[in-house]
């Protein structure tokens, strides 16, 4: 199995895949960006993609929310959280005031954002593709910045000097990483499961946000993410991206979904799978399979 992922060598993403379902056997390709690691499962150059979806600080990804919903017709098969710590790292040894500019992944330097001001004020941020695309870069190319910001495994295998340690500004911070494979046999439900939808915000339907949440409420299902993102086709143009704590398999997910698809025929499943932190989910007596069922019976008892 080949796993694409958001390069180089040494990204947090790199560790993320480590975590991953079947990560001891499959072969690492590393991707220059998101979107090309997504791209590689579509054209069949990988088997699955792993890449970065949410931060507890930072927030979306937007380039991956914004690629699996919209774009791309991929499947999340798994997740998994990885902590996030940053060190400023340099290719030679250099004291903290003399660093004039520092390269990182943007989602980075919004982690160290508040450090930055505080230690080295004025300082210029040079954007880079991944955290260890910036430590690689120091030993390219001087000229591309001073320092960088990255995970301290990377810094150690590249040899660079670490001149300041735990510089997140929030120390405690996770990121969440998603598997991403093309549509197939959905992950068996575990008991503590996840499942992420797309829903556009029906047009010209006054109440319609309000309609596709009375759906989870009335079926009892806990909506643990959710974020309004632009489709991109015009002004106004929304949709929802979400994470329902559930599995496919389940009727009271099923009959959610169902009711919604009457008001939004365009929303996505982009899959069902098992949770990182294993915490199972809670399901009401009015909502249990059960009570599914025994409803069903009776109204099939009402036809006959
Ligand atoms: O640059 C990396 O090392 C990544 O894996 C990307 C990424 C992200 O996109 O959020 C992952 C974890 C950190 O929050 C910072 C950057």
């Amino acid at each position: 199995m080949k796993y694409a992922y958001l390069g180089p060598a040494g990204t947090f993403t790199e560790a993320a895949l480590l975590q991953m379902p079947g990560a001891d056997t499959a072969e690492r390709v590393p991707a220059a960006s998101v979107l090309s690691a997504l791209a590689m499962v579509e054209d069949d150059d990988a088997d699955v993609a792993v890449v970065p979806i949410e931060n507890s600080v930072e927030g979306g990804v937007t380039a991956t929310l914004d690629a699996v919903s919209v774009g791309h017709n991929l499947h999340i098969t798994a997740e998994t959280l990885v902590p996030i710590t940053f060190v400023l790292a340099s290719a030679a040894p250099m004291p903290l005031d003399r660093v004039r500019s520092i390269a990182t992944h943007s989602h980075g330097w919004a982690q160290v954002r508040k450090w930055a001001e505080a230690s080295v004020p004025r300082v210029e941020f040079v954007p880079a593709s991944s955290t260890a695309a910036a430590a690689h870069g120091l030993t390219r190319d001087p000229a591309i910045a001073d320092a960088a910001v990255c995970a301290p495994l990377v810094a150690e295998q590249l040899g660079l000097h670490v001149i300041a340690r735990e510089i997140e500004d929030v120390p405690g911070a996770v990121t969440r990483f998603v598997m991403a494979a093309k549509p197939g046999p959905v992950p068996a439900m575990t008991g503590a499961d996840k499942t992420t939808v797309m829903i556009p915000l029906p047009e010209d339907h006054p109440g319609g946000l309000m309609e596709i949440l009375e759906h989870f409420a009335t079926n009892g299902v806990n909506i643990c993410r959710i974020e309004s993102r632009p489709t991109g086709f015009g002004m106004g143009d929304y949709f929802f991206s979400m994470d329902l704590e559930g599995h496919i398999a389940e009727a009271r997910i099923a009959d959610a979904l169902a009711g919604i698809h009457r008001i939004s025929p365009k929303i996505r499943f982009l899959g069902s799978y098992p949770r990182a932190d294993g915490k199972p989910q809670y399901v009401g007596p009015e909502v249990s399979e059960t009570a599914f069922s025994a409803a069903q019976r009776w109204i099939e008892s009402l036809r006959r």
